[in-house]
């Protein structure tokens, strides 16, 4: 549940791994701030939550919750906005139907996700759902451009203690594979619209048969925004998947398809239920009928359709001989016998393709092995980063985190940037026919031809954001004199039209030599080139690379993207500071709720923690804030230096052991300090109390270790109980107050 008063800085209550830690560090941060009478309020922005603000109708006034996500959304439109922004869950529709089926066992009347809607009603409960589902909360949050990169002391750690790195064998047989054509790359086509072509345009579908149905209206278009539009083929999709499957046991290597179900979550998890049907092809040929009455839905992936075909001998006989011929399969879990295909949030490409690339470019297999693994990345508009990724360390052997330079990302993200931005814009033609955009003034903007179930989709950008962007870029440059790429593709419909924006932008500010352009592909060889060579760089990108390169680069140059430093520069004068680049860690609560140790990493906390002090002192002159914010940049250079981070490993140190050693540095560097008295004086004895009580601690914290714990629910958990669980040491409670 979430304050309601006007707090200097808000923090977000979330999901999954960064919710439990929060119930460690919330209560120190705090307390911290409260002294310097700097107050921290939280909204609820949780997948539970979300959905409990959405049907409140059947509810008690004590289950009801605010609409916290819409209230942050307003907020971060206002030149007040400081927020410390964790990861949440951007939810699959099994995950969606998992928390509420939590919920109503909690005693929620919340209604059934309808899978397949057919009257008005279910049609419009389903709506509500969509509007929760998949990345509902990051679009409406991040009104500005980002700005992610590793702080010095971050990436100077790496540098000192590098992570361990897979081999790579110059005759690995693990590649990318990508469709011949026909995809959203091959078929885009995109324009920069006048103030002629401005206003509320239509997207309409022409029938062969004449008709013509409105799939969009009202769709608020301005001027100088690019919007593109393109579709991929879902007869080429089967074709290349169907060729895939067949090439992957010729070469007797894992099969594996990366996609973004959770951002792209109307386009991707389409594309994934055709990769579903293409591995179970003769099953569905045979058993389509049958399937369908069993509410089989390939969207929802492997895992949704065993569990509704389990009962039926022969199609489960079925289901095992096919499987018995087709290529092993890279697993997200093979001790649990979780597959690849099983859940469409289950494999994330931004963070599932780079830890194949840092482990040498192996998957594990069905037989808990690592094995040479075919990564199929349909579309060919991103695919290329990492195939060329693959190529160069097959050529040049793994990267060297010691002695490695740091790629930084300039994203442009504001206002629901590109593809991210498309869900409402991207359809499954109902038939063959032709899909095209209407503009306000009549004309037709774009046309395409598409079959019945191709995917198109438009996407746009707006001109504010785009200048934002730039000048962010042009600053970065600026402040570090980095290699600076702009990786735009000239042979891309929508980047050409970025690229018309980019080139006088720079010319005008007389900074044109300073910048280059360049497709991915080219990008990422010369961005792996610099940092090879120990030089640095900043990739200025669209939406999606912002993404994906902000887990790619971390992930290889620090082990992890946790421990990214990731500021939104709100365009309306507020700061919203994300912690890390990564996202909620479910597999770190498994390990939790088994035995008790959290070993997720709040150096990203940390990191957001100290922009967020240091915004405040800057926008409201605040000078406490900035003697906190010291002190906590302080406490984080403790963190990595006495290497405080949480182990992996059940009795070591964990999540909390780091959050005493972040409040017991941090209490010394504010005693230490001499620009504020009275916050010296507050916190001697604090610093004071945590060092002399540390063996205390230290036992009570590793006392709680080693046992099954309960947390009374995986989306809605129960407050107290993870506080308990969270907040092991009496002595340490004690303290803090
Ligand atoms: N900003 C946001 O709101 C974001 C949300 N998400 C959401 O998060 C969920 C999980 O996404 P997924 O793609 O699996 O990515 P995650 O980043 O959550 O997980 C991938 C792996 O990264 C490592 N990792 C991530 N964060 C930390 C951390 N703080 N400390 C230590 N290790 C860390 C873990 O490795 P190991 O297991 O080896 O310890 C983890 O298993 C999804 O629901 C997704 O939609 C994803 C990205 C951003
Ligand atoms: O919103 C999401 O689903 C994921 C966001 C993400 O991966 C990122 O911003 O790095
Ligand atoms: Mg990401």
């Amino acid at each position: 549940m979430a304050d309601t008063s006007n707090p200097d800085i808000v923090y977000t209550v979330v999901d999954e791994a960064p919710e439990l830690a929060s119930a460690s560090l919330l209560p120190i941060i705090r307390s911290f701030a409260g002294a310097a009478g700097v107050t921290i309020g939280t909204k609820d922005i949780s997948l539970a939550g979300r959905i409990i603000a959405t049907f409140p109708e059947k509810l008690t006034d004590a289950q009801r919750q605010s609409d916290d996500l819409a209230e942050l959304g307003e907020l971060v439109k206002t030149p007040d906005a400081n927020v410390i922004k964790l990861p949440n869950i951007s939810a699959s529709v099994p995950q969606l139907t998992a928390a509420v089926k939590e919920l109503q066992a909690q005693g929620y009347d919340i209604p059934d996700y309808p899978e397949e809607p057919k009257t008005d009603e279910e049609k419009a409960i389903r709506a509500r759902f969509d509007a929760i589902k998949g990345s509902a909360v990051n679009p409406v949050l991040r009104e500005g451009n980002s700005d992610r990169r590793a702080a010095k002391a971050v990436k100077n750690y790496a540098q000192k203690n590098p992570h361990r790195m897979g081999k790579w064998a110059s005759d690995s047989k693990t590649h990318v594979s990508s469709m011949p054509g026909n995809d959203f790359y091959a078929n885009e086509v995109a324009a920069t619209l006048t103030a002629d072509q401005a206003g509320p345009a239509k997207i309409e579908f022409l029938g062969k048969d004449g008709s013509t149905t409105v799939l969009k209206d009202g769709w608020k278009l301005i001027e100088g925004e690019v919007v593109d539009a393109t579709f991929l083929s879902a007869k080429a999709l089967d074709d290349f998947l169907a060729k895939e499957i067949e090439a992957t046991k010729a070469d007797g290597i894992l099969f594996s398809i990366h996609m973004k179900a959770t951002m792209m979550k109307v386009s991707d998890p389409i594309i994934f239920g055709h990769a579903v049907k293409a591995w179970l092809a003769p099953v569905f040929e045979k058993f389509g009928d049958e399937m369908k009455a069993l509410g089989v839905n390939p969207n929802s992936g492997l895992g949704d359709v065993l569990e509704r075909v389990k009962g039926n001998a022969d199609i489960m006989a079925a289901v095992e001989a096919c499987v018995a011929g087709r290529p092993g399969m890279y697993m997200v879990n093979s001790d649990k016998g979780i597959t690849n295909l099983h859940v469409p949030s289950d494999v994330i490409i931004d963070a599932s393709m780079p830890a194949l690339i840092r482990a040498g470019g192996k998957g594990w297999g069905a037989d808990g092995k690592e094995a040479d693994t075919n990564c199929i990345i349909p579309d060919n508009c991103y695919a290329p980063v990492y195939d060329e990724a693959i190529e160069f360390f097959k050529q040049n052997g793994a990267l060297n985190p010691a002695t490695a330079g740091t790629v930084q990302n300039v994203g442009l993200m504001a206002q629901k940037a590109e593809e991210y931005g498309s869900h409402p814009t991207t359809f499954e033609a109902p038939a063959d026919g032709t899909i095209r955009i209407v503009l306000a003034n009549g004309e037709v903007l774009h046309s395409l031809d598409v079959e019945a179930g191709d995917i198109w989709r438009a996407c746009t950008a707006k001109k504010a954001p785009i200048e934002n962007w730039i000048q962010l870029a042009i600053d970065r440059q600026r402040l570090t004199g980095y290699q600076a790429i702009f990786w735009l593709d000239e042979n891309r419909g929508h980047d050409a039209e970025i690229i018309k924006y980019v080139k006088p932008a720079l010319e005008a500010a007389g900074v044109a030599d300073k910048f280059t352009i360049m497709a991915p592909r080219e990008a990422t060889r010369a961005s792996l080139e610099t940092i090879t060579a120990g030089n640095d760089s900043i990739a200025i990108t669209g939406n999606v690379l912002r993404d994906y390169l902000t887990d790619l680069f971390p992930i290889l140059e620090l082990g992890t993207s946790a421990k990214m430093l990731s500021i939104v520069k709100l365009m309306n004068g507020g700061g919203m500071f994300e912690t890390g680049a990564g996202g909620s860690a479910p597999k770190h609560v498994q390990q939790f709720l088994e035995e008790d140790h959290l070993r997720w990493d709040s150096m990203g906390e940390f990191c957001a923690l100290s922009e967020s002090l240091n915004f405040l002192a800057e926008v409201k002159n605040n000078a406490k804030a900035a003697v906190l914010a010291a002190g906590a940049e302080d406490a984080t250079q403790g963190i990595l230096d006495f290497d405080r981070s949480p182990s992996r490993k059940v009795g070591e140190p964990d999540n909390r052991d780091s959050h005493y050693w972040f409040a017991r540095y941090w209490a010394e560097a504010l005693a230490a300090q001499d620009k504020d008295a009275e916050l010296a004086a507050h916190f001697a004895p604090i610093a004071k109390a945590l060092a002399e009580k540390e063996a205390e601690i230290l036992a009570e914290l590793a006392a709680a270790q080693g046992k099954p714990v309960d947390i009374g629910g995986y989306y809605h958990g129960d407050v107290t109980k993870k506080s308990s669980a969270m907040r092991p040491s009496a002595t340490l409670n004690a303290i803090i107050g």
